[in-house]
């Protein structure tokens, strides 16, 4: 649906912001990244795995200087599911000097759409590189890796299912930080033998910018609590009317396009019956909308794609 709005009917730049989110970089990832690089001399192909909503700032910018330089290395972005088929070239294409090498995957359905195209590719490369001390090996190993939540283990099982027909070998959640063991060692693929090293999410500890932290966030990379559900919620509203995608219109029974996120998360609280008891000052009780839970929805809504397929740095994308 389209709506005719005044020019200046929405933020043009989103602030009040505690920036202390962008310095959040746990101790275990420091340990983890330790790991990963004492195992480097056995890994011959890095699949780095991005979510495809956030191509640009779901990177983790460090992975080149500690990890994947001088590996081949395959660049997965996952749950393709959940952006627009046709925004795929354009995405492909302002990544291409970083990221020659990029493979959309879904490995969420049936079918792990994108998933055998890894095999052949990592092949490929392996075999245009220097093994070094590996070059008589006749096993390839892989290492996943990428920051918290992005599919890494749904996409090893995705792996081992069609390659293997074996079931799970890693836990899958969908909060970050479920996979904590470090560097072991799966079989992917008999026939060539395949192994894959799984390892923990690693965002860096520079997140470069607010936007950056608050779109890895709304992606479930880093906890919710760590920013704030109303927060996130306020950035989605403000991302969704600059972008003007005016899905959440409909979704929430809205009469229009609206950019104050507390008239937002107060209606939504309506229409899900969603209320607090809360005492006053004279110890009466008064019954309020829960906005937190409000905001909870509102984020769910766009995790689950019901706001439609949105890649969250389409503004970005669009400026290049
Ligand atoms: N829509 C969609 N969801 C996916 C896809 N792949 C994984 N997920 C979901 O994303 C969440 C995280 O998946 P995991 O496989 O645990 O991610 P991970 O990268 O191993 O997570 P960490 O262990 O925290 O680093 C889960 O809820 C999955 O069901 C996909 O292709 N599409």
């Amino acid at each position: 649906m389209s709506y005719k709005l005044a020019e200046n009917s929405f933020r043009s730049v989103f602030k009040t912001i505690d920036t202390d989110l962008v310095r959040w970089f746990p101790g275990h990832m420091g340990k983890g990244l330790k790991q990963m690089q004492q195992k480097l001399r056995s890994v011959d192909c890095i699949v780095e795995v991005h979510d495809a909503r956030i191509p640009l700032s779901g990177k983790n910018s460090d992975f080149k200087y500690t990890v994947s330089g001088l590996k081949p290395h395959i660049l997965v972005l996952n749950k393709a599911d959940l952006i627009e088929p046709s925004r795929k070239p354009a995405i492909v294409k302002s990544l291409k000097t970083d990221y020659p090498h990029v493979v959309f995957t879904e490995s969420k359905n049936q079918q792990c759409t994108g998933v055998k195209k890894i095999f052949p590719l990592a092949q490929e490369l392996i075999g245009e590189s220097n093994r070094y001390n590996r070059a008589n090996a006749e096993d390839c190993n892989l290492m996943i890796i990428g920051v918290p939540n992005v599919g890494k283990s749904s996409l090893i099982n995705a792996m081992r299912i069609r390659f293997l027909r074996k079931g799970k070998a890693t836990s899958v959640g969908a909060v970050p930080g479920i996979t904590r063991s470090v560097l072991t060692r799966i079989k992917l693929c008999e026939k060539p033998l395949f192994y894959m090293f799984d390892t923990p999410g690693i965002l860096s500890p520079n997140i470069p910018n607010v936007e950056t932290g608050l779109k890895l966030a709304l992606c479930a990379t880093i906890e919710d609590h760590r920013v704030g559900e109303g927060i996130l919620a306020d950035y989605l509203l403000y991302w969704l009317n600059k972008q003007q995608r005016f899905q959440y219109v409909e979704a929430f029974r809205l009469d229009r396009p609206n950019d104050n996120i507390l008239e937002i998360l107060s209606h939504i609280a309506k229409v899900n019956n969603k209320q607090i008891k809360i005492r006053d000052t004279l110890n009466n009780y008064l019954i309020k909308p829960d906005l937190n839970l409000a905001a909870h929805i509102f984020i769910k809504s766009f995790r689950n794609g019901d706001l439609g397929k949105i890649m969250l740095d389409d503004d970005l994308i669009k400026l290049k």
